[in-house]
């Protein structure tokens, strides 16, 4: 697939989706989220990109939502699907569902859905897809405390592209690798001729080195799994509590024991020997003070305590010598002095937990020669600090190599895990929509692309409108089939304007390739949707003739149109409404083309049409304390009664039924008796 063939996509656009790191699987697959990581791409457009590259692939002319209210259709069809989504992913990814006319495009979400309505929507699933989000790529990460060595030119520049997180150093000879080896923890020499050379220092000879970027900047794969670490983790989850089959290789137990051992700063976690060290270096300068002061405690304490005899001689030679308090100390308090001094040592190598080696250097920290008070060696402290910062550096750098092979071979796993419970979401959405709105796959009738019209329409057998405010109980199923052209009359409010709506959702739904609110439906596949809504009261001439003329375009359309159209007398005078819409009728008749117009004026316009109209009816079956009782499925070529018919109905039974009494009473009347009244009336609807 060409990326700038893709409908919508120019060159702009083509250069930010050529940066993602797999467009073309992007593309084909509708993942929206990954299309919406190029530079400078919104969501709503990489979901407009997406049902591009949906059309190439299948030849889809689009359009088929060819009016404003059959996209207001599709856009409440869809939401009902996307608010049932968890993830934002499932819910742009929904977006890429559109009505389309190729059949191609239909079967091919319709063995999506098929799979998708199977699943069972547990809530401990719904719960663990709540922290489960596409995968990032982590920010560019250096480190600093390794470097790449070379004396060659062109291997340097190799070398910045395989490994930029690690900075690469030319260097002419083994004394360069010295130099460096002072400056970086660990110095990685990719040249041959090194091997064998010894500097001090900690350098590898590693010619292998851009083939291993994993072992050399082990930073790389853990950084990828920090960034991701509690996204894998729900992924893992839901694996877990669904019926989610990890992929063949993916060890989950062993993924999670990886992630266990990572910290959220790609740092390796859980070893009490790199805590420690960790700690030791932190807390080095703070442990060395501490025991500093206990020695002097101890050793105040002990020079208060002690009575110093010194014969005169003696003071007078140190005196002339002029010797300080220091030589009293070790000459008189000598004892005292090494209880303190060893009171300090100890003390520190019990608080920062020194190994024997460590203890050795630290125990140099406080000298024997005696001073006052106890003091420091600085050249000591910081020898401690290089030898524990090299031994954590050294220890965290094993770790993460071992932590990084462990987990580098599970990177393609722990992204389809993540995928999978992805697209479980977009699945469970379908399947609890289908749930709520007890839908079935519809059944179409497929004819070759081009051959001659089918007969079949649509037929819908206990539809509900899932676009009906009512909770799902108290709306009553509809049934309603149409071939050809038909003209729905009905009752007010008795659901004409409802019965559009599931018309239009189903045949929306069918052609997005998704189960529909209904207990069975046929259908043909349509090229386009033509629903016109109730226009708001009559219209003035300008757009009473830019609205003939739509539907001059349509009479003109093709066979496998559906129109669906709303009461369009009130765009002028009943008398001209009925003439136009006859003659839209007629033209739609004889194009093949399937259509259903909403009229109060079915009668009238049938009087008009220079052929047999289908009219359908919603009847109301009586009234029931005022209010209409109402079938809301339409019956077949039946012209409904009008509600002000059913009202004088009412008027002249109700009246019968008062005058037979008054008659009875014996009494007189003069004038015309109600019942004639409204029989007069009734005679005018026949
Ligand atoms: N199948 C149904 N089940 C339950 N209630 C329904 C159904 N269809 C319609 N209704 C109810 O009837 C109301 C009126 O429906 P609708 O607007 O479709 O009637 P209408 O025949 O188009 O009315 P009008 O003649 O005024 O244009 C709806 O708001 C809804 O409350």
């Amino acid at each position: 697939m060409e990326i700038e063939e893709i409908p919508g996509v120019g060159a702009k656009t083509a250069e930010a989706l050529s940066a993602l790191e797999a467009p073309e699987r992007a593309l084909r697959s509708g993942d929206v989220a990954t299309i919406a990581s190029a530079p400078g791409i919104s969501q709503g457009r990489a979901a407009r990109i997406a049902r591009g590259a949906i059309r190439l692939k299948h030849d889809d002319p689009g359009g088929f939502l060819a009016t404003d209210r059959a996209r207001e259709i599709y856009r409440e069809v869809l939401a009902l699907l996307t608010e049932r989504t968890v993830t934002d992913y499932a819910a742009q990814r929904l977006e890429t569902l559109y009505p389309s006319p190729r059949r191609s495009r239909i079967e091919e979400v319709r063995a999506f859905a098929r799979e998708a309505i199977e699943r069972d929507p547990d809530p401990a699933v719904l719960e663990a897809l709540d922290g489960v989000e596409p995968l990032e790529t982590p920010g560019d990460i250096r480190v600093r405390e390794r470097c790449l060595a070379t004396t060659d030119a062109e291997r340097y520049n190799e070398a910045r592209e395989a490994i930029p997180e690690l900075s690469v150093e030319v260097v002419e000879d083994a004394k360069g690798l010295a130099e460096l080896a002072r400056g970086y923890a660990t110095v990685i020499a990719l040249d041959e001729s090194f091997a064998g050379v010894t500097v001090e220092g900690d350098v590898q000879v590693r010619p292998d080195a851009l083939e291993q970027p994993a072992e050399i900047v082990p930073e790389r794969p853990l950084a990828f799994f920090a960034r991701n670490r509690d996204r894998i983790r729900a992924a893992i989850e839901v694996h877990r509590v669904s019926s989610l089959e990890p992929d063949g290789d993916c060890d989950l137990a062993a993924l999670e024991d990886g992630l266990a051992r990572l910290e959220a700063d790609g740092t390796v976690a859980g070893d009490d020997e790199l805590d420690r060290l960790t700690t030791a270096v932190d807390d080095l300068d703070a442990a060395v003070s501490t025991a500093e002061s206990v020695a002097n405690d101890k050793l105040r304490a002990a020079i208060r305590e002690e009575d110093v005899t010194i014969e005169g001689s003696d003071l007078l030679s140190l005196v002339e010598r002029g010797a300080g308090v220091d030589s009293l100390l070790s000459r008189e308090l000598a004892d005292e002095y090494a209880g303190a001094v060893e009171t300090a040592r100890n003390h520190l190598i019990e608080a920062l937990a020194l190994d024997a080696g460590e203890a050795e250097i630290g125990r140099r920290i406080f000298g024997e020669e005696p001073t006052f008070p106890v003091d420091r060696d600085d050249d000591a402290v910081s020898r401690l600090r290089e030898e524990l910062t090299a031994a954590k550096d050294r220890r965290a750098g094993r770790l993460k190599r071992e932590l990084a092979a462990d987990l580098a071979d599970q990177r393609e796993a722990a992204k389809t895990l993540v995928r999978d419970a992805l697209e479980l979401d977009v699945e469970l959405a379908i399947a609890r929509f289908s749930t709520a709105y007890a839908c079935t796959m519809p059944t179409f009738v497929w004819t070759e692309e081009d051959a001659a019209p089918t007969e079949t329409g649509f037929s819908i057998e206990g539809g509900r409108s899932p676009v009906l405010e009512e909770p799902l109980e108290q709306i009553d199923p509809v049934d309603y089939d149409v071939e050809g052209v038909a003209l729905l009359s009905g009752v007010n409010s008795g659901g004409k304007t409802s019965t559009l709506d599931l018309v239009a959702s189903v045949v929306v739904l069918a052609h997005m390739g998704l189960p529909v609110p209904a207990e069975d439906v046929y259908l043909r596949r349509f090229d386009d949707l033509h629903y016109h809504a109730k226009s708001q009261g009559t219209l003035d001439a300008g757009a009473f003739e830019s609205t003939v003329r739509e539907f001059a375009d349509l009479a003109q359309g093709g066979s496998g149109s559906l129109v669906l159209v709303d009461e369009l007398e009130s765009i002028t005078e009943p008398g001209a409404s009925a003439k136009i819409i006859a003659g839209i009728l007629e033209a739609l008749a004889e194009n093949g083309a399937t259509a259903v117009f909403v009229s109060h004026l079915a009668d009238e316009i049938r009087e008009m049409a220079d052929y047999e109209v289908t009219v359908d009816g919603i009847e109301a079956v009586g009234l029931i304390e005022g209010e209409l009782e109402v079938n809301r499925s339409p019956v077949k070529n039946h012209l409904a009664r009008s509600t002000p018919e059913l009202i004088v109905e009412k008027l002249a039974t109700d009246a019968g039924a008062v005058e037979s009494t008054a008659t009875n009473g014996g009494r007189e009347t003069t004038t015309e008796s109600p019942p004639h009244f409204y029989e007069r009336l009734l005679e005018k609807f026949d």
